[in-house]
């Protein structure tokens, strides 16, 4: 069995009356996508919120990399590797892509690097920016400013962002949103190649993306956690497919 990175034990969350994390275990491996799916207003969001330190679980752990972080806050688990692909706007549109990246990079590096001369300093971080793009496949729009990208290579200039971040471990929450077929596809073709370098979490209603990219995938209805499995074992599971996976979820985008 491979390295356990990320593991939630007995989570819970509740709104008032409304229950939206409901004792949920869950673990994440080296090396491998895990994929959270489930219907509108399951909780998923709110879960990823609790993993990032974004919200304080009610009860439960969450342990990472072997340490309690369920206390922690959410710089101190960015700073630990937590990484967490923001929404488009933390994203500079005034600034080139690679300054937006460099900026990510220059605040991983902290004043690690405060005996370097000036522009030794810029150098670096650009060299450590031009290396998550390339990664991201962003590298050709590198002098573009942010706000002239369209939507798709924004969500990819996030990723970025994160990786720059030198993150041990991916939170991905609907990376494929408001994207055409093709940039979807070619995203998917991205975090298929990222997911050897960083395990990832991942939320998503395209489900098409899901079951190329899912090494395991959990359904969450209503906070709890119903079913989890390979993407074979899910598509085959009564309860998964009467929560979520109708016939028409299997094959296309939900
Ligand atoms: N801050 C909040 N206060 C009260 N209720 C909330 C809050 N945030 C979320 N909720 C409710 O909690 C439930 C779970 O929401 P959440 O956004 O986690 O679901 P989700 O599975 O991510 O949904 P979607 O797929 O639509 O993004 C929903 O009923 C939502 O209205």
């Amino acid at each position: 069995m491979s390295e356990v990175v990320l593991q939630l034990k007995g989570l819970q969350k509740a709104f008032g009356a409304l229950v939206v994390t409901d004792k949920v275990d869950l673990d994440l491996h080296r090396g491998e996508c895990h994929a959270l799916i489930g219907p509108n207003g399951a909780g998923k969001s709110t879960l990823i919120h609790q993993i990032s330190g974004l919200l304080q679980p009610d009860a439960g752990k969450i342990a990472f990399e072997g340490r309690d972080v369920t206390g922690q806050k959410q710089h101190e688990r960015a700073v630990a590797g937590l990484g967490r692909s923001f929404q488009i706007t933390s994203i500079l549109p005034e600034f080139t892509v690679l300054e937006n990246v460099a900026l990510a990079a220059q605040m991983r590096a902290g004043s690690s690097m405060r005996f370097f001369r000036r522009a030794d300093r810029e150098a670096a971080l650009n060299e450590a920016a031009m290396t998550a793009l390339a990664r991201i496949g962003l590298g050709p729009r590198a002098a573009t400013m942010a706000g002239e990208l369209s939507y798709g290579e924004k969500r990819m200039l996030e990723l970025a962002i994160a990786i720059a971040g030198q993150p041990h471990a991916l939170l991905l929450d609907e990376p494929m949103a408001g994207m055409g077929r093709a940039e979807s596809e070619g995203l998917t073709d991205t975090l298929l190649e990222l997911k050897a370098h960083y395990p990832m979490l991942l939320i998503e209603h395209d489900m098409e993306a899901v079951f190329r990219l899912a090494d395991r995938v959990s359904v969450l209805v209503a906070g709890a956690i119903v079913a989890t499995g390979t993407p074979d074992e899910v598509r085959a599971d009564p309860k998964a497919r009467a929560a979520y996976l109708g016939e028409d979820h299997t094959e296309g985008a939900a």
